[in-house]
């Protein structure tokens, strides 16, 4: 399948693999990229040297392009963004902030940088600075969310910038895919699906159960008062997070009680950590090999564009 994305990233199929914090290490990355996929290790708040051991795996592991996302609220942005250069990644994905500051060395260094958006107005101010391309990540997305959908923000942002689009948050299968291709993006970011991957080695298994137990109805967004929402599967902890914010609880207390909680869930902990993952996870229900799911997000892909087609030829 060729849009202008895998055209820009050199990938057999336009899939980005969601940079999650503390689950998107070189492993999963490795098999995403080796699966024709683009394969992202997520530096979240891990320190520089973190994302410098997990880049060195992956050029190990497969000579395909692979990304590195840079959570843009880490301390460590910007050592990580040194290490980013140096290293020689080719992509970059951002996220949780405008990555304006660091786009004259990134550029200076070839690497090209895709943030995730989730407004028209930072993705027009984003492609005026250069970036190569957006990820448009709706509020059914797992982690930190916008307040807009993956359907109504889509098709706005296609139609305010010139630069193609990647289409985030509730894709799951080839479904998902055709959607995005129809409201006007070029490939799909997923997350949720692949952090039950086989190759997924960061989460303890609860986390993947966690995942692969939920139904359509068991995410809730933690934190708003905070303005960093948080979609996650709801759990003990979630729901103690809500009376804190019901009991009239400041952005200061909330923002000092969910410090940490995630990677206490991603080793395992899933009542006293937040479990965060996106409402597709009522669709994502066993481990798979990346590669399984690869072949079956194109396959799926193929049959909806076949059945759309049909329905079309119909309507005339
Ligand atoms: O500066 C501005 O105009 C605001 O810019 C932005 C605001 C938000 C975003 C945004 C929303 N979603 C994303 C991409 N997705 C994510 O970044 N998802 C994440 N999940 C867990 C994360 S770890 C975390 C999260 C919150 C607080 C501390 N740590 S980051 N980026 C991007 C840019």
């Amino acid at each position: 399948m060729k849009t202008r994305i895998t055209e820009l990233l050199g990938i057999q199929y336009p899939i980005i693999q969601g940079g999650m914090a503390w689950i998107a290490n070189g492993d999963l990355a490795a098999a995403v990229s080796k699966a024709g996929g683009l394969g992202t290790i997520g530096a979240g708040s891990a320190p520089a040297e973190w994302v410098r051991g997990e880049i060195r795996k992956i050029k190990q592991l497969t000579d395909r392009p692979f990304a590195v996302n840079i959570m843009l609220l880490s301390p460590h942005a910007k050592d990580v963004v040194d290490v980013v250069i140096e290293e020689k990644v080719p992509i970059v994905t951002t996220g949780a902030g405008n990555p304006g500051i660091y786009m004259k060395q990134l550029q200076e260094s070839g690497t090209k940088v895709i943030p995730v958006v989730p407004s028209v107005a930072l993705a027009k101010r984003l492609e005026k600075l250069g970036v190569d391309a957006i990820i448009v990540e709706g509020m059914e997305a797992g982690g930190h969310i916008g307040e807009l959908t993956t359907m109504v923000l889509v098709p706005q942002v296609v139609d305010a910038v010139q630069i193609p689009v990647i289409a985030a948050g509730g894709i799951a299968d080839g479904r998902g895919v055709v959607a995005a291709l129809a409201l006007g993006a070029e490939g799909v970011q997923i997350g949720t699906r692949f952090i039950v991957a086989k190759e997924c080695t960061a989460p303890h298994i609860n986390y993947k159960q966690a995942i692969i137990r939920a139904n359509d109805r068991d995410t809730v967004v933690t934190g708003r008062p905070t303005g960093h929402p948080v979609r996650v599967i709801r759990n003990k902890l979630s729901r103690e997070f809500m009376e804190l914010e019901r009991s009239g609880a400041s952005a200061e207390e909330l923002e000092k009680f969910g410090i940490g909680k995630y990677r206490i869930a991603v080793e395992g902990d899933i009542d006293k950590g937040s479990i965060l993952a996106g409402q597709i996870a009522g669709m994502v229900t066993k481990e798979e090999t990346v590669a399984e799911i690869i072949q079956d997000i194109m396959a799926t892909t193929e049959t909806t564009l076949n059945r759309v087609r049909n329905a079309g030829m119909e309507a005339r």
